[in-house]
């Protein structure tokens, strides 16, 4: 069976994904595309020479007979009328990060498809289909490191743009630390605290960057990010876990190493379409593979707003500097 893709919000990201499952998946095909600038969707699909239809908007490529299951790429805050539509639909949906841009939007999406009786939504936390973070997991899981302790990690852009404000170092960016820690130590958060270094006279006004976020987990795990996003030299990504019988350190991209003009050197990447190129590959592939066999696993709507249930109390620790709590409802049995 062809799984018939709409992709509805065909910038960046939407392009990649529709670029990589035209030329690289199997068993996806793009029938139709969407976009407010339809100008841009129009591009797209001369660009990737698609046969698909380009529709008005997302709501019309949603209803369309032809299409199996929807790729939401549009901006953030348009996320969740177009999943609830795709759920409405019965159909399956997979949604960039984040689900929602709030944790009551999340909390519409489960709520609407618990009413429909099966898993239609897929969130895009790529990271854990990274071959790095799951070797992480597996050494965690396979008691390789004791109990897990702490955890240091940083996200760090070359830089942001004008857009970019400061609770998006949460929303935008920590999202996908919220997500990974909570799966990789399968725990949950119990609290969060944000303090601000000295700030980087390459952020602009509206951005307070660098941020420190500290996180405890239910089982005590310390966690410590820092979110960087004008850090000029490049897309980095760390991560080391510390636990009772040593550290687990994510591996570097793979890059050759340069022993060259008296200098010994490897390559640093510059952004998330290289870094996570792989991982990308692996969720979309599971998402059309979960359709065609009518079972959609992977990071659920659960995921997505326990990630933005964090995110919010985040954002409010930002403007406070106090520790707050973070209290997570009981996962309701539907989500396994
Ligand atoms: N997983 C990742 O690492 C990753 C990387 C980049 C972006 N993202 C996420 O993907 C989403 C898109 O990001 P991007 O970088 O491609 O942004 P972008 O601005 O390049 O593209 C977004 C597109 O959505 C379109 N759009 C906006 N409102 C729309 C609507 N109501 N209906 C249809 N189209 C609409 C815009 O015109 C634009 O073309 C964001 O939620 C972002 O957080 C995830
Ligand atoms: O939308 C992007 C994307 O999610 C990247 O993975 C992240 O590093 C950026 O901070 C964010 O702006």
């Amino acid at each position: 069976m062809t799984v018939r893709i709409g992709v509805i919000g065909t910038g960046m990201i939407g392009e990649e994904h529709a670029r990589r499952i035209t030329q690289q998946l199997t068993g996806g095909e793009i029938v139709a595309v969407t976009d407010v600038n339809q100008e841009q969707a129009r591009a797209v699909v001369d660009r990737l020479g698609l046969e698909a239809k380009v529709y008005e908007d997302g709501q019309a490529l949603i209803q369309a007979a032809d299409v199996d299951a929807v790729l939401v790429t549009s901006w953030g805050p348009t996320h969740e009328e177009y999943v609830l539509g795709a759920i409405a639909a019965g159909k399956a949906v997979f949604c960039e990060k984040p689900l929602a841009t709030t944790a009551e939007g999340c909390r519409h999406i489960i709520d609407a498809e618990i009413e429909a009786g099966r898993r239609l939504v897929q969130v895009g936390f790529m990271r854990r289909y990274d071959s790095g973070y799951r070797m992480m997991k597996d050494a965690i899981d396979g008691g390789q490191l004791g109990e897990a302790l702490m955890v240091h990690a940083a996200h760090r852009n070359p830089e942001v743009p004008e857009r970019y404000v400061t609770p998006m170092a949460i929303h935008d960016t920590l999202i996908h630390e919220l997500d990974t820690f909570r799966w990789l130590l399968d725990d949950d958060y119990q609290s969060a605290q944000v303090v601000f270094p000295r700030k980087t006279r390459h952020a602009h006004d509206q951005v307070a960057d660098p941020q420190i976020v500290m996180l405890e987990t239910v089982k005590g795990v310390r966690i410590d990010v820092e979110v960087f996003v004008n850090c000029r030299y490049g897309y980095d990504i760390q991560c080391d876990v510390v636990g009772e019988e040593g550290i687990a350190r994510l591996p570097e991209p793979q890059s050759l190493q340069f022993r060259q003009a008296g200098r010994l050197s490897n390559e640093i990447l510059q952004d998330w379409k290289q870094r996570f190129s792989e991982a990308f590959d692996v969720e979309l592939q599971a998402f059309i593979d979960g359709v065609a066999a009518g079972r959609i696993e992977g990071p659920s709507s659960w995921d997505g707003y326990a990630a933005a249930i964090a995110g919010d109390v985040c954002v409010k620790a930002q403007e406070s500097g106090a520790i707050e709590a973070i209290e997570m409802p009981e996962r309701p049995a539907f989500y396994g």
